[in-house]
């Protein structure tokens, strides 16, 4: 190891000294360098990404990292999306991440402040509030981009792109606004993917589900809420895509297997192009 990467590797260490410090008290791992994955807690969390929001913290500010490529999946309840984003993550690596769950496990972490305020969106099958579903989502983001970039001897920057599938977002204006405001150009969205089935296909696979699924939308009440959010909040946001030539629209009555298949011939044909 030449004395130049030892100086570099010192001069991270010693920027984030406080915040190593901070974290090694609290029994976490400390943040050397970009290759480390770390876990955080609830509040260490929104305490990172307030810090990230503020510019604070250098070891999270986005421009220190490689610009991601983010493909957005939507789609109506029960269309296939998360089924069909953990195919693709498996066949081509990309990081899923979906908003729903992400609010579904912010809802059930002890001592959330949001855990109401999520659970009455998601029985009534409406739209969360930006500021929430995109911290979730850029600190998700944030935590894997760390750990995927790599450090190469003699280089400053990371070379490693994070490629995220962000599943069920931007689901109204409010979460393409809050997107635009928060994230904007750091990440290059590539393609929105939109899964569409008749309704009746959309409710039969919600109750089919909720059978076993646990989840407190999974019922004709609030199946009916969440179709009309679907129909009128969020395929506007599809023809905003439209618009910028992004999207592309996929028919998910058929078979799991049949719908793969075509997400792989538009993600090998996106991949050909960005060579
Ligand atoms: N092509 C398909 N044919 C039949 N069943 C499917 C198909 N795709 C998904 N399913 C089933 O339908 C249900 C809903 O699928 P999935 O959870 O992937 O949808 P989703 O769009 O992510 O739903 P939500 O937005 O409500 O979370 C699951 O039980 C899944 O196994
Ligand atoms: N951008 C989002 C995504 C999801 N939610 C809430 C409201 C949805 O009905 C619920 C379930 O999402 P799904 O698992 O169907 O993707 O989660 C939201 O408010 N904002």
């Amino acid at each position: 190891m030449s004395v130049i990467v030892i100086i570099k590797r010192w001069l991270s260490y010693s920027r984030n000294f406080p915040l190593n410090l901070y974290l090694k008290r609290l029994n976490q791992q400390p943040t050397v360098n970009y290759c480390h994955t770390v876990s955080f807690s609830n509040i260490q969390r929104i305490s990172l990404i307030n810090r990230f929001f503020n510019n604070n913290c250098k070891m999270y500010d986005w421009n220190n990292l490689p610009r991601p490529n983010v493909i957005f999946v939507l789609g109506g309840p029960g269309a296939g999306k998360g089924t069909q984003c953990n195919l693709i993550s498996k066949k081509f690596g990309h990081v899923h991440l979906s908003a729903g769950d992400l609010l579904r496990k912010e809802q059930n972490t002890a001592g959330s402040q949001y855990g109401e305020l999520i659970a009455e969106h998601i029985k009534n099958g409406t739209i969360v509030p930006v500021e929430i579903t995109c911290k979730l989502l850029m600190n998700a983001m944030l935590e894997n981009m760390i750990s995927l970039a790599k450090m190469v001897e003699g280089n400053d920057k990371p070379i490693a792109t994070g490629n995220f599938l962000i599943d069920g977002f931007p689901r109204n204006q409010d979460n393409l606004d809050g997107w635009q405001k928060f994230v904007g150009d750091k990440v290059n969205v590539q393609l929105v993917l939109v899964f569409e089935c008749p309704e009746e296909v959309y409710i039969a696979r919600c109750l089919k589900r909720g059978q076993h699924s646990g989840r407190a939308d999974d019922n004709p009440e609030s199946m009916k809420k969440r179709l009309d959010t679907h129909l009128n909040q969020t395929m506007p946001i599809v023809k905003y895509y439209e618009k910028l030539d992004l999207v592309k629209r996929i028919d998910s009555s058929r078979s799991i297997k049949e719908v793969h298949e075509e997400c792989c011939t538009i993600l090998q044909s996106l991949m050909a192009q960005a060579k």
